[in-house]
């Protein structure tokens, strides 16, 4: 488990992480969202010990992770830009961390395998692609077997077969009874591998909640209408509380109302209709509708917010 309560990291007077608390339990996989510049790395980077928290604190399995004794065998990292030495092969990057750490030989043949680096174990790592470059930073976190496994972006330059095999692994790794906890700034992502997300902004939290409650709570959109009289059904659904608003020729978009209510209004007045459907807010949607005010950097403005 890991848990962080009021943890806040300043830069001169940058607020990178501003009091954030979340809790990523075993057997879960947690997924750490939010823009660019949302605080997430800095986050990890605290959780493990590489940077000093101004104010607040981070426990891994009930300790910060400097006071466990095997720091390798209790979580497994894969930070952003690893250094690999890039004339060392896998298998020799791997062995020098083992060795360091305790860990036997037998366990650095088990992780190639995990990763699907068999092939290319003896190659040159400077030689790497980006997503060969991947597997390898979740091979070394994976070395120590441990309870807690955080991964910042892991899927970051891996292929469509890549990200499966990521997805794959680390709902293995959670169904097993590990901490699993991943960054990434795509909800898309988030929404087939997570159980739960702790969504920040601005080194703030801004949600912690499950997949599942998060689409339940931004579920309706409203009712995409098309019918060939537009203007009519309009004023027939009029009432307090309902917006209709037209988005084509043909087209309606009706809030307030469900289906079967302005199915019901149609048939009374013989207004024809073919298409009646419920939308939905996309996963995407309702990430960007949370995040919206905490981006830094809009697409439409490359100027730094203030
Ligand atoms: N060493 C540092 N010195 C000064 N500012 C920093 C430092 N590290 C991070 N920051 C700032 O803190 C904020 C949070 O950065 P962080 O890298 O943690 O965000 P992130 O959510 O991981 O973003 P990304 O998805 O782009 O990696 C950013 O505004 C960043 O510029």
């Amino acid at each position: 488990m890991i848990e962080v309560r009021g943890l806040t990291k300043r830069y001169g007077d940058r607020t990178a992480v501003d009091d954030l608390s979340f809790t990523a339990p075993a057997g879960q996989v947690t997924g750490f969202l939010g823009p660019n510049g949302a605080g997430k790395s800095t986050t990890m980077r605290m959780i493990v010990g590489l940077d000093a928290p101004t104010s607040g604190t981070a426990l891994v399995n009930g300790k910060p992770y400097a006071q466990h004794r095997a720091p390798l065998q209790e979580v497994g990292v894969l930070l952003e830009a690893k250094a690999v030495h890039p004339g060392r092969s896998a298998f020799n990057h791997l062995m020098a961390l083992a060795y360091t750490h305790g860990v036997p030989k037998r366990r650095v043949e088990e992780v190639i395998d995990v990763a699907g680096l068999h092939d290319v174990a003896h190659k040159r790592v400077g030689a790497f692609s980006l997503g060969m470059g991947q597997r390898l930073g979740i091979a070394a976190a994976l070395l120590g077997d441990p309870a807690v496994v955080m991964l910042d972006e892991p899927v970051n330059g891996l292929d469509p077969e890549g990200v499966r095999w990521v997805r794959e692994l680390l709902r293995g790794l959670a169904a097993e009874g590990r901490t699993v906890m991943l960054s990434s700034h795509l909800m898309s992502e988030m929404a087939q591998t997570a159980d739960r997300l702790v969504v920040v902004g601005r080194g703030r939290l801004l949600a912690e909640t499950t997949v599942d409650a998060l689409v339940e709570q931004s579920e309706e959109k409203g009712v995409r209408v098309a019918t060939g009289e537009p203007a009519r059904l309009r004023s027939l659904l009029a009432a307090p509380g309902v917006t209709v608003t037209s988005t084509g020729a043909e087209r309606l978009m009706v809030s307030g109302l469900d289906t079967r209510r302005i199915g019901q209004v149609a048939a009374e007045h013989q207004v024809p209709l073919y298409e009646l459907v419920t939308e939905s807010v996309s996963l995407e949607e309702a990430f960007m509708n949370l995040t919206q005010d905490a981006v830094e950097y809009h697409s439409s403005d490359t100027r730094r917010a203030a």
